[in-house]
């Protein structure tokens, strides 16, 4: 359902973009506001927010006010999402739409057997390269690789990529389906806004509400990175239960643009994110990747996530007698990861930044071989190991996800994923543990 328009509203903002009064995108914390979930107000131009009441007769300078709603009028205060904005047009002043042609090719938003596929086997995929030639903007380099539900049921989540090259000229997207969560890998990424400006870099996050329209301009050129779009339900912190009132993700660092002199006046809710602090294990046994959870969107079922957003950020390893890379396991919730930079702790070889991999329900993985063996040579008595220079993330759902044809497909499938595994070694001894006697005694670094 999402669709591109070019309004009348658009050619407003371009007429007033010359009297622009912050021109540039933000390139400091300070240029934006901050708060995950707080209550913004923020002018363009002063006094242009109505006073006590949101839908004046005359609003400031002759602004319209139109609100956007978040979640219906009626949902728990808690829940209620909503933002007024005071514009020069009303977002109602364009043309009828009209439906793209072509359609978007890889675009899905509604998952069944007639476009894409389950699979129990682990997929791995290699970073797709990024054409420098022909010009491809943000939203038509997007394509889907996976996900489950319906955006029309309001009930889901699709996980897309993209790799483009050139900015959303004169033009831009609204997603009515859901909330994009961006996770650029390559090239930074300046987003226009109906509620202001925001740039954002490969190691920061974006999300962007559903419904807000919005343009991405390209400032490095070729560019590369994750989306993760969710229906029905908005991303939210995580509960921090026993560690505390701190830790993890900071609602203050979660930044959302001033209001910008073409919009009006009223920020909403587009929030990027950059800082983490990572709780985890300080004894024994390598902790749950929920522990890494950075923003979740909830299902109905109390702890049961729709979609949650995990990182595998830089931290010390302490763990006594510990198997410390993520264990083996298979898990009824699906996995899909990807790396931003740097290498990912389970895996030595081939996960590779720009790629991606999938392990749906109750499929098997873990460290490869490689990984499991360097880590048994170190030894039970390894000292604190710093992993460093590495961002690898985890989307991780309650529902199955179904793979679009082009990416069972793509010539960018790594068919030999599964040979990592192959040479585990059976270490099985009648006799006892097998200790491994070559173990080296002290830290790596
Ligand atoms: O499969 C993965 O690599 C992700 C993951 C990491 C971890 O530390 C524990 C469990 C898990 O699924
Ligand atoms: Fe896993």
């Amino acid at each position: 359902m999402a669709a591109t328009t070019t309004t009348t509203n658009t050619k407003a903002k371009a007429k007033a973009k010359a009297k622009s009064a912050v021109p540039d995108f933000p390139a400091d914390d300070r240029e934006y506001q901050s708060g995950f979930g707080n209550t913004f107000e923020s002018e363009a131009l002063p006094g242009a927010l109505p006073r006590a009441q949101n839908s004046p007769l005359f609003c400031p300078y002759g602004l319209y006010a139109e609100q956007i709603s978040g979640t219906s009028f009626t949902s728990p205060r808690k829940l209620n999402h909503r933002s007024w904005l005071y514009r020069i047009k009303p977002s109602v002043t364009h043309e009828p739409f009209k439906p793209r042609l072509p359609p978007h090719p890889k675009l899905v938003s509604e998952f069944d057997k007639s476009n894409s596929h389950t699979t129990p086997t682990q997929l791995r995929w290699k970073p797709l390269p990024i054409d420098p030639l022909h010009p491809t903007n943000f939203v038509d380099g997007l394509y889907t690789v996976c996900g489950a539900g319906s955006s029309f049921l309001r009930h889901g989540f699709a996980i897309h990529m993209y790799t483009a090259n050139t900015s959303m000229h004169n033009s831009a997207l609204c997603n009515a389906d859901g909330d994009f969560l961006v996770i650029p890998q390559k090239g930074r990424l300046w987003i226009t806004t109906e509620c202001g400006k925001l740039q954002v870099s490969p190691g920061e996050i974006l999300v962007l509400p559903q419904g807000f329209r919005f343009s991405v301009d390209l400032p490095d050129g070729l560019s590369r990175g994750y989306v993760a779009e969710v229906f029905g339900t908005h991303f939210q912190l995580p509960d921090l239960g026993p560690i505390g009132a701190n830790g993890l993700a900071a609602p203050r660092d979660f930044l959302v643009p001033k209001a910008w002199f073409e919009d009006g006046s009223r920020p909403g809710y587009t929030i990027i994110q950059n800082k983490f602090s990572p709780y985890n294990t300080v004894l024994v046994d390598h902790s749950d990747p929920s522990i890494n959870t950075v923003l979740t969107a909830a299902s109905e079922k109390p702890g049961v996530a729709l979609l949650d957003f995990v990182i595998f950020p830089p931290r010390w390893l302490v763990a006594e007698h510990t198997f410390r890379p993520p264990y083996y396991h298979r898990n009824c919730m699906s996995e899909f990861m990807g790396l931003i930079y740097g290498g990912y702790e389970a895996k030595a070889d081939g996960f590779l930044p720009g790629g991606a991999s999938l392990h749906s329900c109750m499929t098997p993985h873990g460290p490869d071989t490689k990984t499991y063996e360097a880590t048994i040579a170190r030894g039970s008595d390894a000292g604190p190991y710093r992993i460093r220079d590495t961002m690898a993330f985890m989307f991780e759902s309650c529902l199955i996800p179904r793979v679009c044809p082009w990416a069972l497909e793509s010539p960018f499938m790594d068919h030999d994923y599964y040979q990592c595994w192959i040479g585990l070694r059976s270490h099985f001894s009648l006799e006892g543990t097998n200790v491994n006697t070559n173990a080296a005694q002290n830290g790596h670094d």
